[in-house]
């Protein structure tokens, strides 16, 4: 844990019956990809109920004999449901000392956990042990940066067989008075302090690209290697090749909504970053999908997997995975 972090104490949380739970994945399903980002309050159901089916399948009773699935962790972001008014009266920056900030940091926390309750809804009414957790209670941040951190929370919930469902929220802080914490910087404190076997960030794109995804001639990055300073390169190009190197003059450009309060995929690609370095392989893949399902299932095998394909479609014609796999240098994936 870093100096100066602090977090609610296991055994406290949860009570001494309960064993630290073994994560096997983080997931963050982006606003981008369950809601219209464009369009204030904006479902896309049809990719909410794909989720729900990957989870219902993964969180199912292990048949005898099996190997045990595995704890989940959701988070989900906001997409319309909480970037436009967080944008619009600057609660990012504080301070929850002006009534209009305050007003703003009200409106987006009643429209991110209306989404969460619509998330946490349809996991439940499919049989999911799903439960709500809002990180404006569990989490405090200073200058944007976690210093109490909910993770014992989650981890309480998920020792007791629960599966917690975080969001992007509007927090407090202690510099800034308050501010907008990402699901995608949530995920990283997560995986910091749960350790799970891999992580997954779902979007409404197929992965991350040398350029924004509208533009012609985008390319696929298929793989993403962190150094142990934390600085990227890419690895591999779908088509072949590779590309330049990231934490600095990387060569991918990325765009950002004038409507996101937080940092689109640069954000992202950041975190995920922060979450490789730790050793932990991320996914990035597109929800909905079958990329996003089976990322989800298998982790980091699917990549590989595509790889020995080498793009396109494999040897008996079948399409191969796409996604962009970020790994710690030196680490097989
Ligand atoms: N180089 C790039 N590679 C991939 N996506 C990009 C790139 N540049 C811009 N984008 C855009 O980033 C968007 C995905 O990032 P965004 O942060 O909006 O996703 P999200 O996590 O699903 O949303 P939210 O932050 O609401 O949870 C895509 O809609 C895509 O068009
Ligand atoms: C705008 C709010 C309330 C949360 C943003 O979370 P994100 O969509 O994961 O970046």
């Amino acid at each position: 844990m870093k100096p100066g972090l602090t977090t609610q104490p296991l055994a406290a949380a949860s009570g001494p019956s309960a064993a630290p739970p073994t994560v096997r994945r983080i997931i963050k399903l982006g606003g981008a990809a369950v809601t219209v980002k464009s369009q204030l309050e904006t479902l896309r159901p049809e990719v909410l109920d794909s989720l729900v089916r990957t989870l219902s399948a993964t969180t199912a009773a292990a048949p005898p004999g099996a190997v045990e699935p595995g704890a989940t962790v959701l988070v989900h972001g906001a997409g319309s449901f909480g970037h436009f008014p967080a944008s619009e009266y600057g609660v990012v920056r504080g301070p929850i000392s002006d009534p209009r900030v305050r007003r703003g940091f009200t409106l987006s926390r009643a429209s991110v956990t209306k989404l969460n309750g619509i998330v946490v809804g349809a996991l439940v009414a499919a049989g999911v042990p799903a439960v709500g957790l809002s990180p404006l209670g569990l989490y405090r941040t200073r200058n944007k940066q976690v210093e109490v951190s909910g993770a014992g929370a989650a981890a309480a919930c998920l020792a007791d067989g629960l599966l917690p469902v975080l969001h992007g929220d509007c927090v407090l802080d202690g510099e800034l008075g308050c501010t907008i914490l990402s699901g995608d910087t949530l995920v990283r404190d997560l995986a910091e302090r749960l350790r799970p076997e891999f992580v997954v960030f779902l979007t409404n794109v197929p992965g991350v690209f040398d350029r924004p995804p509208e533009e012609a001639g985008a390319r696929l990055l298929r793989r993403i290697v962190v150094r142990p300073d934390g600085g990227w390169r890419v690895a591999e190009v779908e088509g072949g090749g590779s590309d330049g190197g990231g934490g600095g003059d990387s060569g991918v450009r990325m765009s950002v909504d004038a409507h996101d309060a937080t940092g689109g995929i640069a954000l992202k690609v950041e975190e995920a970053a922060a979450v490789a370095r730790l050793g932990i392989p991320v996914i990035i893949a597109q929800a909905g999908s079958d990329d996003g399902d089976v990322a989800c299932r298998l982790g980091p095998q699917v990549a590989q997997a595509a790889a020995a394909g080498g793009g396109g479609d494999d040897a008996t014609g079948a399409p191969v995975w796409r996604g962009t796999l970020v790994v710690l240098e030196g680490k097989g994936c």
